[in-house]
């Protein structure tokens, strides 16, 4: 039986409790590592002085997170940090699973049975705080799908099915199988089934070591409980241990404890009196014995290299088919889009009715296709909210290993195909045979086709915004003020000969999609096509519209689904960018503390070693 199994119910998590050491501010933390039993590979792992630091924007210096903490997590161990909100304890949990955002600095020494290196994939395991879960899939669907991304193509489908079954029943969630997860507007499962779940995917593999910041837990410290008495701080009877203690060292709401919740002492003095208490104390000791007899001891500790995952083509299968159930149920991503593009074919209709071919026709046809390849088009930023839900899921997973970004990228682009497929055809009959726009199927493809091309375009745009702007308001204002600029400069609302040239003919004019889309869609119209007064199509359109008429429309239909593989490209690109980029901020920013302004909270804090190496 794999060590895992003996620690996988959540209840477990709150069982034993045992804190190692506390920070230097005197703040203790209340989110967990849960260290497997040893099964002669497990994992050891020990920090020692360690030290994490963040710019101080107003005071222009450093402010020290963590001052010189020192503890160790052994096999079978379940190990947890508790504090105040703000304390410290993510940053904590971030910095032992090498996952401290660029700006920190970090100092000290993080090894993994005794020696520093990265943890191997499958190895250890990270659940947020943050539940990023596709909240339209079921309990067994999220899981199930979880699992063949995660576990190794030498399982078959019914194994990785039994597994992520099992691991269901292991987080007593097998009532909650068939329910979906559920979120903004929909109410699925409770906070602590969406932290189950959270837990059970990244369970899937087994890891010997998993992080959870704030597993939902009721905590038991009978160890912390003469910690603190033997200080004066004894837990007054019928008072939940764990509580006390946090109010006793919580600098928050400091009035009202002095008012009587822990006694006379004032917070900071409390914190001051346990600080130097504990660094005197045989349990310091003992942590600094103990964190150095398991690097003594595990110094040539191997660790074990897991399966690797999925491959390449099971993962991209596997995505492609989540996303299409996700756009599926999630009705903002694309139903009620195509409800709206009804409504607005149906407008766009009744205002363009019978359009003829007299001379008037020429700027009501002009104007039609600039409403349907600019607005209709625009409109897709409305999938943006929906992307950045993605996005988040995405992130988590690759954080975990899950699987890789070329993956995500096809998964995300193979399964929109549908839906931007549907939404093009629907409404663009009804725009295109309404009013009367050039007789003949062909034509008519074209126009569905160029529509379907630009949709997928803006969906890329909005994909390249969402991974460098994760947020819905200012990405949606990003997005839309890209597009803007570039339906200016496409050269309808200002021709293309009568542009100003600095910027907006060079270069906007040949980067916008815009220009490749109005004149696509005006040669596909007009033509063909004889006006009043003998005046032909081609004329309208070099004289009128100022096309460049030297190549085929083909040319500008090719153009455009050649920027959407550009765009995911460049989406590609940023997210693989961002990755490789990060641990180099990291390292850059990761100098010996020395060269720091230190602000130090406490002055009971030991300076942090210089020559320390950084863990990543
Ligand atoms: N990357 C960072 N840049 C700047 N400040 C940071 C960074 N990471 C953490 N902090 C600050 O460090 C402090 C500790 O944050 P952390 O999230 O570790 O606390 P916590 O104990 O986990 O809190 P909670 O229980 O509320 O989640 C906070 O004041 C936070 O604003």
């Amino acid at each position: 039986m794999s060590s895992l199994d003996h620690s996988i119910p959540v209840p477990a998590i709150s069982r034993a409790f045992e804190v190692v050491e506390s920070s230097s501010n005197n703040k203790t933390a209340t989110h967990s590592i849960n260290v497997n039993e040893d099964d002669g590979d497990g994992v050891f792992l020990t920090w020692q002085d360690l030290w994490v630091t963040v710019p101080d924007g107003q005071k222009k210096g450093n402010r020290s997170i963590l001052q010189g903490l020192t503890g160790y997590a052994r096999p079978g161990e379940l190990l947890a940090i508790m504090g105040p909100s703000g304390c410290g304890k993510s940053t904590l949990l971030d910095a032992l699973a090498g996952r401290l955002g660029s700006n920190t600095r970090q100092a000290g020494e993080i090894l993994i049975n005794g020696r520093k290196r990265a943890l191997a994939y499958g190895t250890s395991a990270y659940v947020t705080q943050d539940d990023a879960l596709i909240t339209t899939l079921t309990v067994s669907e999220a899981v199930y799908y979880s699992a063949q991304l995660q576990l190794p193509d030498t399982m078959t489908k019914l194994q990785k099915k039994e597994r992520a079954e099992m691991t269901i029943k292991e987080m007593g969630l097998q009532d909650a199988m068939n329910t979906r997860i559920g979120g903004w507007g929909a109410k699925g499962l409770s906070g602590g089934q969406k932290r189950r779940v959270s837990i059970c995917i990244e369970m899937l593999t087994r890891p010997k070591l998993l992080f959870l910041d704030e597993p939902t837990s009721g905590l038991d410290s009978a160890a912390s409980y003469y910690f603190f008495a033997l200080n004066g701080f004894p837990c007054p009877t019928l008072q939940n241990p764990s509580d006390h203690f946090l109010k006793t060292i919580n600098k928050d709401f400091q009035e009202d404890i002095e008012e009587g919740l822990a006694g006379v002492i004032p917070t900071e003095e409390a914190i001051d009196i346990l600080t130097k208490s504990y660094k005197s104390s045989d349990n310091y000791l003992q942590v600094r014995s103990q964190v150095a007899e398991i690097c003594k001891a595990q110094d040539s500790g191997a660790l074990e290299k897991k399966s690797a995952h999925a491959d390449f083509l099971t993962q991209c299968i596997v995505l492609t088919s989540r996303s299409f159930v996700n756009m599926y149920r999630d009705l903002g991503y694309y139903w009620f889009r195509l409800g709206v593009y009804v409504l607005l074919g149906i407008g766009l209709a009744t205002v363009f009715s019978n359009l003829g071919t007299d001379n008037n026709s020429i700027q009501a046809r002009g104007s039609l296709l600039m409403f349907v390849a600019s607005y209709l088009t625009f409109m897709t930023i409305g999938g943006f909210p929906s992307f950045v839900e993605d996005m988040k899921v995405f992130e988590r997973e690759r954080l975990n290993g899950h699987y890789g970004a070329t993956a995500f990228v096809f998964g995300n682009t193979f399964s929109a195909l549908p839906y931007l497929a549907l939404i093009s055809l629907i409404p663009g009959a009804i725009v295109y045979y309404l009013p009367g726009l050039h007789e003949g199927y062909q034509h008519f493809i074209y126009f569905v086709l160029l529509l379907f091309a630009c949709m997928l375009l803006v969906e890329s745009l909005m994909m390249i915004v969402a991974s460098l702007v994760p947020n819905y308001l200012t990405g949606i204002i990003t997005g839309a003020g890209i597009q803007g600029l570039m339906i200016l400069g496409g050269g309808f609302f200002r021709l293309p000969n009568d542009l100003p040239h600095p910027f907006w003919k060079y270069p906007l004019y040949y980067i916008a999609f815009h220009k490749y889309a109005y004149q696509g869609m005006f040669k596909n119209e007009f033509e063909g096509l004889k006006f009043d007064n003998n005046l032909d199509g081609e004329q309208v359109l070099r004289d009128k519209w100022q096309l460049q008429m030297g190549y085929s429309k083909w040319v500008d239909l090719a153009i455009l689904f050649g920027m959407v593989v550009f765009y995911r490209l460049v989406f590609l690109g940023i997210i693989k960018t961002v990755e490789k980029m990060k641990p180099v901020v990291k390292a850059f920013m990761s100098v010996p503390m020395k060269q720091t302004t230190q602000i130090m909270e406490n002055p009971c804090a030991t300076p942090p070693q210089e020559d320390k190496i950084f863990y990543q």
